[in-house]
């Protein structure tokens, strides 16, 4: 039988080579099977259909044109790695987990004369019904958004495994696959798609020939040969192999120096026998690909940065480096190593839960891998760092829920989150990096903020904010604290949506005017965080745009001055804007603007009233809701701006006509746009503005714009019948062909 040859002398030359290591090939690397045995399978194989989804994502990979198709080797070099991951979990407990096939490894072998490429492993296999759960359909949740982008041409196919269908990436070098599997619980299968809306699987005729563990079989397309070549086979599993804590295998032809047998023969001279030359010839064998010493576990001080990045970007399956990371022992009370990383990009949808699991954190115990499957194992708002924890007094028989409970694991936490933290800290002497770090995960510090009562100081020192001193830039609390001026006492801030938006406010420019320094809070998340954080360093927050605001240096007897000089004004503004103005006041904080509008002090911001508009605010308690946005506000006018003083003089000579009121009242609601306010009635403003152009431009208030229409015709009733005619034998074709054609979706389908 073709390959039978090839099977024999794989075993060969580990049983007679000196060099070969012990051993034992997993799985039979024969080429194909008998004809009976093809026989039996095809007799005994059953169809299935590939779930939608997954014939959406075969079709994509079949038709792409992508360059790297070489991560097909990645994806199933991290499977089978995982997969012996948990069988050797599982031996931790079971004692005979093993025993079908004791040592884990995993072996590659590239057939040339058959165009096969094989990877095996010894992990603990599929059993039937995984195999169709597995490799027929799509468990996790968002492949669906990677498939959207991918056929948007939006996402990359390198991001494959990080969706969790890294396995149909063989599709991209194969047309046709077969996977032989067999898991202890039940009896070894065959799988094979050649790509197309189904699959097979087959009980293997050979009976259990695996022991147990998988072996993908890779029928490589014409243009993808190149997978064959010792060369390219070998850089690429070094390349992917570096990492993985299992033996890797690949078979490759060794060269060996043949010693040239020296006849001693008494007469002839020393020099003529050393003229018989070495000989090398090449010997067949299995050759080992990686050293499998864990990163965590070398000293930090042997480990490259190079080294530190490439792991960081094979186990967290990032193709961009990580921005910091921290690589320590913890003695103690705990002793664990770890290398806790931080991403230089948040990953996909941080803060909504698309799995049960965040998996950002990997435990190993005395290098065997237990879990990756916490429940927010770190508190949430520092979701986005990666960390392998590898420790050394862990029970291992308890389960995976349990372990979470336990107390040496609280320990670890505890330590982990300290670590991230000082390596947070560590970051913000690197402006440059320190700026990066905030624009990706700048809102997780808030949440931190906010929600990490016991860490809440540690995280307000690095907290930054925009201000009006650093404009675009951010400044630490700490450093405006050292630029506060005499008798300042309070931390001035005013929040909104963009810098460009509160740097331009009324409330600012009384601020900036006199000296004082202005934080900028434009992230929605804002609003939040100074309410759970009143202060820092012994410095209350101060928002400039609630109603009680003062500078300190108002002259009182001056504001009540003015207050009875513009107290008819006043009255006659506050009788116009009666629903909306609950009192206006004679500004002293205003210098360019006419007017503000200042929330009260109970009362939202205009910013806090868009947050709470967009958010799920509005399930939770309409009525609420409504008592907020009906709250009046304050306007403060400016006394010394030409259009106050304007309006005032209308006022004083008693002219303040129907005319002024419609003025008054689009100052005041132009006032709240640029107070950061949304309006309730924008129809009405924008004819309150019409109106004023109107007059300006000196056209008839009621003159009305002249255009002609042409109606739209009548349906015809007799051809309207027509055309419905027509589409129903369209439709009525369509199940024809249905019925014909089984190649063809179905109409439920479509
Ligand atoms: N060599 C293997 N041995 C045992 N099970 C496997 C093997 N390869 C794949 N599987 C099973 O098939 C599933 C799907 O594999 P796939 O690579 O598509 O996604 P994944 O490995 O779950 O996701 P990710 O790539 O994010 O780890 C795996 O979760 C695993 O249960």
């Amino acid at each position: 039988e073709e390959g039978g040859e090839q099977e024999d002398s794989v075993k060969q030359v580990i049983n007679d080579s000196e060099e070969a290591p012990k051993l034992v090939i997993q799985g039979e690397n024969r080429f194909g099977f008998t004809e009976e045995e093809a026989d039996k399978i095809k007799a005994t194989e059953e169809k299935y259909t590939f779930e939608t989804e997954v014939s959406r994502l075969m079709k994509l990979i079949i038709n792409s044109l992508y360059k790297t198709r070489e991560i097909f080797l990645r994806e199933l070099i991290s499977n089978a790695s995982d997969a012996i991951d948990k069988i050797r979990f599982m031996s931790l407990t079971d004692p005979n987990a093993l025993s079908a096939a004791p040592v884990l490894n995993i072996t590659i072998w590239a057939d040339k004369e058959n165009k096969v490429l094989t990877i095996s492993d010894s992990g603990i296999g599929m059993t039937k019904k995984q195999l169709k759960e597995n490799l027929g359909t799509i468990a996790k949740s968002g492949t669906s958004e990677f498939l959207s982008a991918m056929e948007d041409k939006k996402a990359d196919m390198n991001l494959i495994g990080q969706f969790g269908v890294g396995f149909y990436s063989v599709f991209l070098v194969a047309d046709k696959v077969i996977v032989t599997t067999k898991n202890n619980e039940d009896k070894q299968y065959i799988w094979e798609s050649q790509a197309v809306n189904d699959y097979t699987i087959a009980e293997d005729p050979r009976g259990n020939t695996l022991g147990r563990g998988t072996q993908i079989k890779l029928y490589l397309k014409d243009d993808a040969l190149e997978f064959l070549e010792d060369g390219v086979l070998r850089s690429l599993i070094l390349k992917y192999s570096e990492f993985i804590n299992f033996p890797i295998w690949l078979w490759t032809k060794q060269t060996q120096v043949v010693e040239p047998e020296i006849v001693d023969v008494p007469d002839k001279p020393e020099e003529e026998k050393k003229e018989k030359k070495t000989e090398t010839i090449e010997v067949p064998g299995w050759e080992l690909m990686n050293t499998q010493k864990p990163i965590w576990s070398r000293d930090p001080k042997n480990v490259t940065e190079l080294e530190y990045e490439n792991f960081y970007m094979s186990f967290a399956k990032d193709n961009n480096p990580p921005i910091a990371w921290t690589h320590f022992k913890a003695e103690g009370e705990v002793e664990f190593k770890a290398i806790v990383y931080i991403p230089s990009k948040a990953p996909e949808g941080l803060f909504q839960k698309v799995q049960d699991y965040a998996r950002n954190v990997k435990l190993f115990v005395k290098r065997v891998f237990i879990t990756d499957e916490f429940l927010d194992f770190v508190p949430k708002y520092l979701g986005f760092i990666r960390a392998i924890i590898d420790a050394d007094d862990l029970p291992l028989n308890v389960s995976r829920e349990t372990l979470q409970q336990h107390r040496t694991l609280q320990l670890i936490r505890k330590r982990i989150i300290k670590k991230c933290l000082e390596l947070i800290a560590d970051l913000t002497k690197d402006d440059e990096k320190y700026e990066k770090f905030l624009s990706e995960f700048g809102t997780s510090l808030k949440i931190g903020a906010i929600e990490d009562n016991k860490n809440r100081k540690k995280i307000a020192q690095i907290l930054k904010f925009p201000s009006s001193y650093k404009g675009a830039n951010s400044t630490t609390l700490d450093d405006y604290i050292s630029r506060m001026k005499k008798g300042q006492d309070k931390m001035y801030f005013i929040t909104g949506g963009s810098v460009e938006e509160v740097q331009n406010s009324p409330f600012v420019e009384g601020l900036v005017a006199r000296g004082f320094e202005v934080l900028y809070m434009v992230e929605p998340i804002d609003e939040m965080l100074v309410q759970h954080m009143p202060g820092h360093g012994g410095k209350m927050f101060q928002n400039v745009a609630k109603g009680d605001f003062k500078f300190g240096d108002e002259d009182l007897v001056e504001s009540q001055k003015l207050k009875s000089k513009f107290v008819k004004l006043i009255d006659h503004m506050q009788a116009t804007l009666i629903d909306q103005v609950e009192k206006i006041e004679v500004s002293t904080r205003l210098t360019t603007s006419p007017c503000a509008v200042v929330a009260t002090d109970w009362g939202w911001t205009g910013n806090m009233e868009k947050i709470m508009a967009a958010q799920a605010f509005k399930q939770e308690n309409p009525l609420l809701k409504e008592f907020y946005a009906k709250q009046k506000k304050i306007l403060e006018i400016n006394p010394n701006h030409p259009l106050i003083i304007g309006l005032f003089d209308k006022a004083e000579n008693d002219a303040f006509d129907a005319n002024t009121k419609e003025m008054v009242r689009v100052l005041y609601e132009t006032t709240l746009i640029r107070s950061g306010y949304s309006l309730k009635d924008n129809l009405g403003y924008a004819s309150r503005v019409e109106k004023i152009l109107r007059t300006n431009l000196g056209v008839d208030l009621n003159a009305k714009a002249e255009v002609n229409v042409t109606p739209a015709e009548e349906a015809d009733k007799d051809e309207e019948k027509k055309d419905n005619v027509e589409t129903e034998d369209l439709f009525e074709e369509q199940d024809h062909d249905e019925s014909t054609d089984p190649t063809k979706p179905s109409r439920d389908e479509l």
